[in-house]
């Protein structure tokens, strides 16, 4: 088998509702010929703005969704004619509070879901023991769901996903909610799940948990795959230029640097604490260097450029306004 997940061409659109077709609305293009192949053993990431088409993608593969045209397979299956034998090999964990019944325990959970896989009940056991244990849920296994927080549930909900032990992952923002703690917890699972050679398709907005875990990268936006590669190859593709970060500055220090780097044509975007990154091509470090000490401002630096500066010269900065 030379890819454990290989789309082709897929696409899917969303008809607009009724009252929106009246008004003229076109269907939404949630997904637009994309390609994609994930080759056994292997960490992929789908990296986008929200609403990029990433949970589609993920629900076709995952057989919950049909495609409008194209194709998907999962170990040599074909999602839409071999749903039954797709299925089988597939792990799923989406995002969101469904799934779990919130009056049931973890292990009451486990327990129902690994019936529903023909586990042997001893069997299930084992499983649902060692599995509370890696996702740090030992000392809780009898309390009821509803009592979890948001992160926890979150941890119950991969539990549930690896509890067939199944070849092929797809988990959509698994770590959305968990605390600092449990996400490193959670990267050593995903490493210890490739290393007995899963195939995992991931879904995250972090970067670094991207860059960290995976053997490659798609970068998807407006339901196209605008970048594919391993995360150094994305990274050279980023040039020679450095990252310039400003953490510390006053509004009128930000003002005057905005306005004077405009000619050297950096990518800006906010550190989200009120400072400024710029990512620049090497020639002009120097320059903005001397923009940045005229206005006064001694902390800075500069180091090379990282996924998420890519990430924001492919998408763009959405959301965030400058000046
Ligand atoms: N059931 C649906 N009906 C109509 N439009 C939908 C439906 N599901 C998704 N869409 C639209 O398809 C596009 C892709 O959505 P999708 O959920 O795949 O994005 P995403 O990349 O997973 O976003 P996020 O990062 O916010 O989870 C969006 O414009 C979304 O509004």
């Amino acid at each position: 088998m030379d890819s454990a997940i290989e789309v082709r061409s897929l696409r899917r659109t969303f008809e607009a509702s009724r009252k929106q077709q009246s008004k003229g609305t076109a269907p939404k293009v949630a997904l637009n010929d994309v390609d994609l192949t994930v080759s056994p053993g292997t960490v992929h990431s789908l990296l986008g703005p929200n609403g990029a088409g990433k949970t589609t993608l993920c629900k076709i593969v995952s057989t919950m969704l049909l495609p409008s045209a194209g194709s998907a397979n999962v170990a040599g299956f074909d999602v839409v004619k071999e749903t039954r034998q797709a299925r089988a090999g597939l792990g799923v964990v989406l995002g969101g509070e469904r799934g779990l019944y919130d009056r049931l325990t973890p292990v009451e959970n486990l327990m129902f879901w690994a019936a529903m896989y023909s586990m042997p009940r001893r069997k299930a056991r084992v499983r649902i023991a060692e599995l509370l244990e890696k996702l740090g849920l030992t000392g809780v296994e009898n309390q009821r769901v509803e009592t979890f927080s948001r992160g926890m549930k979150q941890r119950l909900h991969l539990a549930r996903g690896l509890i067939a032990d199944q070849p092929v992952l797809i988990l959509d923002e698994p770590t959305v909610g968990m605390d600092p703690v449990a996400a490193n917890g959670f990267r050593a699972l995903i490493r210890d799940l490739r290393f007995e050679g899963k195939t995992i398709l991931l879904t995250t907005h972090n970067m670094e948990e991207a860059g960290d875990l995976s053997d490659r990268l798609s970068f998807i936006d407006g339901g196209r795959i605008i970048a594919e590669g391993t995360p150094s190859e994305l990274m050279r593709s980023t040039g020679s230029g450095s990252r310039l970060e400003l953490p510390d500055l006053s509004s009128s220090q930000r003002s005057e640097i905005l306005a004077s780097i405009e000619p050297l044509d950096a990518q800006v975007s906010e550190d989200g604490t009120g400072g400024l990154v710029l990512v620049l091509e090497e020639q002009a470090v120097t320059k903005a260097l001397t923009i940045v000490a005229a206005a006064g401002v001694s902390v800075f630096s500069v180091t090379p450029p990282s996924l998420d500066d890519l990430y924001v010269n492919l998408v763009g900065d959405r959301g965030m306004s400058l000046g």
